[in-house]
């Protein structure tokens, strides 16, 4: 795309290694705006509401927002490897369609007509799948790209080539509506080449939104990006059945519940506090003030924010096998 009309790229292919639930998210998410890149409406659906990627500045700001480069090789086929024949049915069923081709129980063809591969087994698999014979042949030169959780860059690089560029990254399952937000940990060194790099923060927000983090910060990514979906989803939960136990219906509850969580993150990605937000709801002797202070007595902040230490501690376990 970026290159002009007598100079063609060469075709791009994304393998995803382990195309479960994210891998599908995620393929969905890609193949959905690059089908909106070429009609010709070049903006991801979450700009559209919100500044870009490369001018988003979050808080707080030591991470880096992702720039908003355009790569030199954009993908365009897709590969997604399963293991069992009842998955691959689901895959094809889901993405088939959109010409992904699924390869069931042969990895080492499916990273062989790869430029860049998606790990997205479970991490307890992780090692088996690279280490299976002919796997370090087939990787060498190659970009990995690893969405487990907890399963440290150190050990991934252990398990592949040297030729072979690692880098984390750890998205949710909102990427495959494209309101993702995915956290990249790019290797400190050798530093990777600024066109993979561009490659794959392009990938990222294209899915939603992307921030560049140390690897240091990735397990509690992986609790506040990777699993804070579900936590979201038992807070609307939790506001719906109050709505439903004051008599409204459960439809009506759950709609208002997520457009209103919608609506809040929205204030404060385009710069709104938190504080301010709940002050300027809460009117002196109002129903705000009195909702919050019981959401307080029951610890509603501290309970979630334990939830998040927690989700962090187990992540970090997650790639040592136990
Ligand atoms: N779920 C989430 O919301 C998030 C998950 N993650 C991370 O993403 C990764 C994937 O999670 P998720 O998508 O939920 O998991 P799934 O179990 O849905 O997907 C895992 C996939 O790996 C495949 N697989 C297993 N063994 C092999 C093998 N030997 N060869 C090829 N493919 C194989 C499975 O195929 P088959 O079904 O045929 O066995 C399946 O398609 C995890 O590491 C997790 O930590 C990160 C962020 C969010
Ligand atoms: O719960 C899990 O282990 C995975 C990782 C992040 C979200 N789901």
């Amino acid at each position: 795309m970026s290159s002009s009309p007598s100079t063609p790229t060469p075709p791009l292919t994304l393998t995803v290694l382990g195309c479960g639930t994210m891998g599908v998210a995620i393929l969905s998410g890609i193949i959905d705006s690059l089908t909106t890149l070429r009609s010709g409406l070049t903006t991801p659906s979450h700009s559209q509401h919100l500044p870009g990627p490369g001018t988003f500045t979050p808080l707080p700001t030591h991470g880096t927002s992702t720039p908003p480069a355009l790569p030199p090789r954009l993908p365009s086929r897709f590969i997604a490897c399963v293991k069992r024949k009842e998955s691959a049915v689901r895959v094809r069923k889901s993405l088939g369609l959109h010409g992904v081709e699924v390869i069931e129980n042969d990895n080492i063809r499916g990273v062989s007509e790869g430029d860049v591969i998606l790990l997205g087994c479970k991490p307890q698999v992780c090692e088996e799948i690279l280490k299976q014979e002919g796997m370090s042949e087939v990787l060498e030169g190659k970009l990995l790209v690893s969405i487990l959780a907890g399963v440290r860059l150190e050990r991934l690089r252990e398990l592949v080539p040297q030729s072979t560029r690692v880098v984390r990254a750890m998205p949710n399952t909102a990427s495959k509506i494209r309101e993702g937000m995915t956290v990249i940990s790019l290797p400190p060194s050798p530093p990777l080449p600024a066109s993979e790099t561009a490659l794959i923060t392009w990938i990222f927000n294209q899915i939603g939104l992307s921030l560049v983090l140390p690897e240091k910060h990735m397990d509690a990514c992986t609790a506040l990006c990777g699993s804070g979906p579900a936590f979201y989803a038992l807070m609307i939960e939790a506001m719906s059945d109050g709505g439903v136990m004051m008599g409204l219906p459960r439809a009506e509850a759950q709609m208002m519940a997520a457009q209103v969580m919608q609506g809040a993150g929205r204030m404060v990605l385009r710069g709104e506090h938190p504080a301010i937000i709940r002050e300027q709801v809460s009117t002196p002797a109002g129903c705000t003030i009195g909702g919050l202070l019981v959401l307080e007595d029951g610890k509603v902040r501290s309970t979630v924010a334990r939830g998040i230490q927690e989700a962090t501690r187990v992540a970090a376990g997650l790639g040592s096998g136990r």
